[in-house]
């Protein structure tokens, strides 16, 4: 059977080296085993890293990868990635406007940026890095890749490009995709995903973001600073909801003042064609307005890829928003099949997909009798917004705390009182940690600051380590950097514990030495 071609555009020649790794247009699906180990349907994170992880261990297991579109799934090819590349562009901008308060002058009017060269960039990026995640590499592991459409075709056997492969067990990692926005006529206009916007080579001079969630916050700022007029509209009072309150309005605070227009509480009532662009109708607070645009990118949540797949044949239950249901071992209602990724969880993210991966292949290869499974629920997730400030966050939140009956304090240190954001002109963040009251357990943090996502896997270390806030405040840290805020929240714990007795008993000890 002849395989579908698979174009990205612009067909360059960064392009065409993504394709001629992720999705090669000469690919030969191998013959299949008699039958395999497992079966991965979906070579995103997820099903990579159960593939490279159970070849890759050289037991001699059978392990086929299916994929229909091109392997390395949203994260290296229209997610992490390629929205990383610009974002670094994008912070160059943020720099020169802030290079003033640091003494250096550049007029706004100076700046070139060359909107072409800033995606042309990021695609060689990609390209550069994408034979990590080739079918050549993976066929090299061990892993029998088959390019095309999945589908099960009965309780043991995956059907792939006319080819039936057996299965011992099966491995759904299909991912999600952008939710089609419910506004009337905006199939008929037309707009941007994340499956789109990374193929611009013009940019837009107006631009419409739909979501004030993660991707909508990342790209808006992003396209901002690269030039374009952005109006963000998010249903919800304050941007990026998901995460702790006052992180997410200073990061709403900052997009609006470089330039944002960002329209809370509101409802897109329609769009049209106009002879200047697109024109969206809505309505915030009690009253109606529209804006017109060249393009309007649509970062609005994520649907899971469970069409296709007969998965009601074979007793695999899903919902069509929340996805295929897994209980804590990741193991869906039919027990040979698991899923991992995006496809099932509500953490969508890269490194929450290889975390499950890891825990799929321990509980389908290494868990005799269901003896010593791993569970999702043990993970301690971090996750990072890139925007400019980032937000990264583990662990608990207070209200999630409260909710499991566990009594907790929380100890904040603005960046205000940490010497080397002072000196980097970066004082409007903070850091919080909530730990056990009455103890130095340490249960969650969130962090605000440029580079949070760097500072967050020491809180992370400390969880997953059982570390607590009092060792943590004997650890060195060097000065002056940003992280010494860990030690400070560290330090301002122990603190705490200084109580009139233990007063007592140190001046007494001081007596005696
Ligand atoms: C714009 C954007 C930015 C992001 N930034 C970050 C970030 O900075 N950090 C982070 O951690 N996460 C980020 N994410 C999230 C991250 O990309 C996902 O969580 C991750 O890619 C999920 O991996 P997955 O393997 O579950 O799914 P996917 O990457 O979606 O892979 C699923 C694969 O399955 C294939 N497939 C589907 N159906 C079939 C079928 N029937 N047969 C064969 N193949 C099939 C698809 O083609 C796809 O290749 C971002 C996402 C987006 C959209
Ligand atoms: N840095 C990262 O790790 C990163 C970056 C991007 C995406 N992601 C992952 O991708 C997932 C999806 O991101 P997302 O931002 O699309 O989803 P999201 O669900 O987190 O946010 C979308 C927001 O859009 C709002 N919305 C939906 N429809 C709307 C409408 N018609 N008008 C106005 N507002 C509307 C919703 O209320 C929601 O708050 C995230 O949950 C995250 O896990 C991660």
């Amino acid at each position: 059977m002849e395989l579908a071609r698979v174009i990205v555009r612009p067909v360059d020649e960064y392009n065409q080296k993504l394709v001629s790794h992720v999705h090669p247009a000469n690919w030969v699906n191998p013959q299949p085993a008699d039958c395999y180990d497992l079966v991965v349907i979906g070579a995103g994170t997820a099903g990579l890293v159960v593939a490279a992880g159970a070849a890759g261990l050289d037991l001699g297991l059978k392990v086929a990868l299916i994929e229909k579109h091109l392997m390395g799934g949203d994260c290296l090819n229209v997610g992490c990635i390629p929205s990383k590349c610009i974002i670094r562009s994008a912070r160059v901008i943020g720099e020169i406007w802030d290079a003033k308060n640091l003494g250096i002058n550049i007029p706004k009017q100076q700046i070139e940026i060359d909107f072409p060269a800033v995606m042309e960039r990021m695609r060689r990026v990609r390209a550069g890095i994408s034979h990590h995640d080739s079918a050549e590499r993976f066929k090299n592991i061990g892993v029998d890749v088959f390019l095309g459409n999945g589908r099960f075709a009965s309780n043991n056997t995956v059907e792939v490009g006319g080819k039936t492969l057996r299965f011992k067990k099966a491995v759904i990692a299909t991912g999600a995709r952008a939710v089609k926005p419910s506004i009337p006529g905006i199939e008929n206009v037309g707009y941007l995903t994340n499956e789109t916007v990374f193929s611009l080579i013009q940019r837009p001079d107006k631009l419409a973001v739909i979501g004030g969630g993660p991707i909508g916050c990342e790209l808006a700022q992003t396209f901002q600073r690269l030039g374009c007029e952005v109006t963000l509209f998010h249903r919800g009072s304050h941007l990026l909801n998901k995460e702790d309150a006052d992180a997410a309005e200073i990061v709403q605070n900052v997009l609006i003042q470089e330039g944002i227009r960002v329209v809370l509480n509101c409802q897109l009532e329609e769009v049209v064609a106009v002879t200047e662009g697109k024109r969206l109708y809505f309505s915030t607070n009690g009253y109606r307005d529209s804006v017109t645009v060249d393009e309007i990118l649509v970062g609005a949540g994520r649907a899971p890829n469970v069409e296709g797949l007969n998965l009601e044949g074979v007793g695999v239950e899903y919902d069509t928003r929340r996805g295929v249901k897994v209980n804590d071992y990741l193991q869906t209602t039919n027990p040979k099949i698991y899923a991992a990724g995006d496809i099932c969880m509500d953490w969508k993210f890269t490194h929450a997909a290889d975390a499950a991966a890891r825990i799929v292949i321990k509980n389908t290869l290494f868990s005799p009798f269901g003896l010593g499974r791993s569970k999702l629920s043990s993970l301690i997730m971090p996750w990072v917004t890139y925007t400019s400030p980032e937000i990264a966050h583990v662990g608990m939140y207070e209200h999630e705390a409260k909710k499991q009956g566990i009594d907790v304090a929380t100890i904040k240190i603005p960046f205000s009182s940490v010497d080397r954001a002072i000196a980097d002109n970066e004082e409007a963040g903070f850091l919080k940690i909530l730990h056990k009251k009455g103890s130095d357990e340490i249960l969650g943090a969130t962090i605000v600051a440029s580079h949070a996502g760097e500072m967050i896997s020491e809180v992370t270390t400390a969880i997953v380590n059982k570390i607590g806030l009092s060792k943590l405040s004997s650890v060195i840290h060097p000065y002056p950097t940003q992280a010494e805020a860990i030690k400070k929240a560290a330090d301002a714990y122990r603190r705490t514990l200084l109580t009139a007795n233990t007063k007592r008993i140190l001046g007494f000890l001081t007596k005696l030495s």
